[in-house]
């Protein structure tokens, strides 16, 4: 259940939040297939209750009311084309898996496929589920319970949310049967959300019983489906990742934490050259890595201070070191814009989602942000995609915020978060000849629209890295994207 089984030569999974299934096909075969991205996580595909009652906020899709494929962001025909575009593009899809409840008690009682339960009753007749396939007796799980009491966390309700029994072997059964029908259609695996507030040993049980992967969608036979687990767990709760990291991969929360303290200044970048388990980080094969995510850019989850798209430089620094360095399963955000932390996605007067603009210069309008779009982060997913295999050498800092790297001979990347100039001559590792900087700009025909470096023959280069300049780091590979 650890292995994301991407397509040859692709890494990297983005998370699409909230994009509808049409524009993502697209998007997989116009940008992602062709930049040698892994995956993408979409929003939950299952029907959700609507709440007009604060605006259609984004968490409403974290509130399932049946297991139908209608949501606002298409229908079931929609989701199968969309995997099999994907697919057929080298794009694997990862479905949000919210499988621990289904709603709280809205005011309204309708789903986005026209389902509607009577909450007060634990009834949800389009799935269906009755008030036998609840946790019993009904409990809301209150603050100091994570502390103290994993039973409660686990039995009880979430924020208000109908806490489903996964020890029931009917739950279980349409829990995975809605599971298993989207692996048939030809997703590569899932998030787990709200993993902690399930039983170890109940996961495993539905895990164990999903299907293979379709070798029809390109997977190997045998192939079982990439899961990582939403844990949140920054060490100070009754319930440890570590007891999910024996099933399947898990979150890693702190992940984001540490670099984004690192990028944001709280921390000299010189202390990386140790990135990795040593942290206090999950073991390279059980953590899925990202900077920030749905949740916690919007300042929920617990935690710290998380870099977002809003501190753009840093954001692409912290960005640009997770796809440079080759720990953990990395995840990149691909937000639409907010200012109000509860807002759902760019909708008309009817609340329909409204699709991302692509502009001239390959960028998003209409309110969404595709930070996955910008040349500094898109750039370095094709540098992880060169680095393949390869770890980290010849690490150099100068005692601060001023660091750089290889991976093997394959690629180069060099960092300047202090106040002066980076102006070093340093060991590129790469074979003599010219490279375009991929951050500053991008090669075309055979010269740069950016910096260009020359590598000696003793793989030695001058790199320069400008305080004041709009990025913090220089990149360059011997793939095509950067070798003149
Ligand atoms: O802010 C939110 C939603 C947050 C959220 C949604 C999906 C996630 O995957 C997630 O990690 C967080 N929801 C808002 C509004 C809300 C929604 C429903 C409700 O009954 C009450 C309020 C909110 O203020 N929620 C309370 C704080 C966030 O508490 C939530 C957590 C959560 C937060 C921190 C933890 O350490 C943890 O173990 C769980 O997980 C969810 C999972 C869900 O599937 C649906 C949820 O409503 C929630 C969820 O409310
Ligand atoms: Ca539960």
């Amino acid at each position: 259940y650890k292995n994301p089984y991407y397509a040859p030569g692709h890494s990297t999974m983005v998370h699409l939040f909230e994009w509808k299934w049409d524009d993502i096909a697209d998007e997989c075969e116009r940008f992602l297939g062709p930049r040698g991205f892994g995956g993408i996580q979409i929003s939950p595909p299952n029907e959700n209750v609507i709440i007009w009652q604060y605006n259609r906020p984004w968490w409403e899709r974290y509130q399932p009311i049946s297991y139908k494929l209608v949501t606002r962001s298409g229908d079931e025909q929609q989701f199968a084309s969309m995997v099999r575009r994907c697919n057929d593009a080298g794009v694997r899809i990862y479905v949000d898996a919210v499988i621990n409840h289904m709603t709280g008690e809205p005011r309204d009682n309708i789903g986005t496929g026209g389902s509607t339960a009577d909450f007060r009753q634990w009834s949800y007749p389009a799935v269906p589920y009755t008030a036998q396939d609840f946790n019993w007796p009904h409990c809301v799980i209150d603050g100091w319970d994570y502390g103290c009491c994993p039973d409660k966390v686990r039995n009880c309700e979430l924020v208000g949310l109908k806490d489903l029994n996964q020890r029931s072997e009917y739950v279980r059964f349409m829990i995975v049967g809605f599971m298993n029908k989207l692996i048939d259609l030809g997703v590569a695996g899932f998030r787990i959300d709200a993993a902690k507030h399930m039983w170890p040993e109940d996961l495993q049980v539905i895990y164990d019983r999903l299907h293979n992967l379709n070798t029809d969608h390109g997977f190997p036979s045998g192939a079982r489906p990439y899961i990582y687990q939403e844990v949140i767990d920054f060490g100070n709760e009754a319930i440890s990742r570590d007891e999910y990291t024996g099933l399947a991969a898990v979150t890693e929360f702190k992940f984001g934490l540490e670099l984004s303290r690192a990028f944001a200044g709280g921390n000299q970048l010189r202390w990386l050259n140790t990135w990795g388990p040593i942290w206090g980080l999950l073991a390279h094969e059980d953590a899925l890595t990202f900077i920030d995510n749905h949740d916690n850019q919007r300042g929920h989850g617990g935690g710290g201070v998380i870099l977002t798209y809003k501190q753009a430089k840093q954001y692409k620094g912290a960005t640009a070191f997770m796809l440079a360095h080759p720990y953990g399963e990395p995840q990149i955000m691909s937000s639409f814009d907010f200012t109000d932390s509860e807002a759902g996605p760019p909708m008309d007067s009817n609340g329909n989602i409204i699709s991302p603009a692509i502009n001239s210069d390959n960028t998003c309008g209409n309110g969404w942000v595709c930070e996955h779009r910008w040349r500094q982060i898109y750039s370095m997913v094709a540098f992880r995609n060169v680095a393949a295999g390869t770890n980290v050498n010849d690490w150099w800092d100068n005692g601060s915020n001023q660091i750089a790297f290889c991976r093997g001979g394959q690629a180069f990347i060099a960092f300047n978060n202090d106040n002066w100039d980076l102006n070093q001559n340093l060991q590129t590792c790469l074979p003599a000849g010219a490279y375009c900087d991929v951050i500053s700009g991008s090669k075309s025909g055979n010269s740069c629209t950016g910096k260009s470096v020359t590598v000696g023959n003793d793989g030695r280069a001058q790199i320069y890295v400008g305080s004041h300049e709009v990025d913090m780091m220089l990149a360059i590979h011997r793939g095509d994207e950067s070798r003149l």
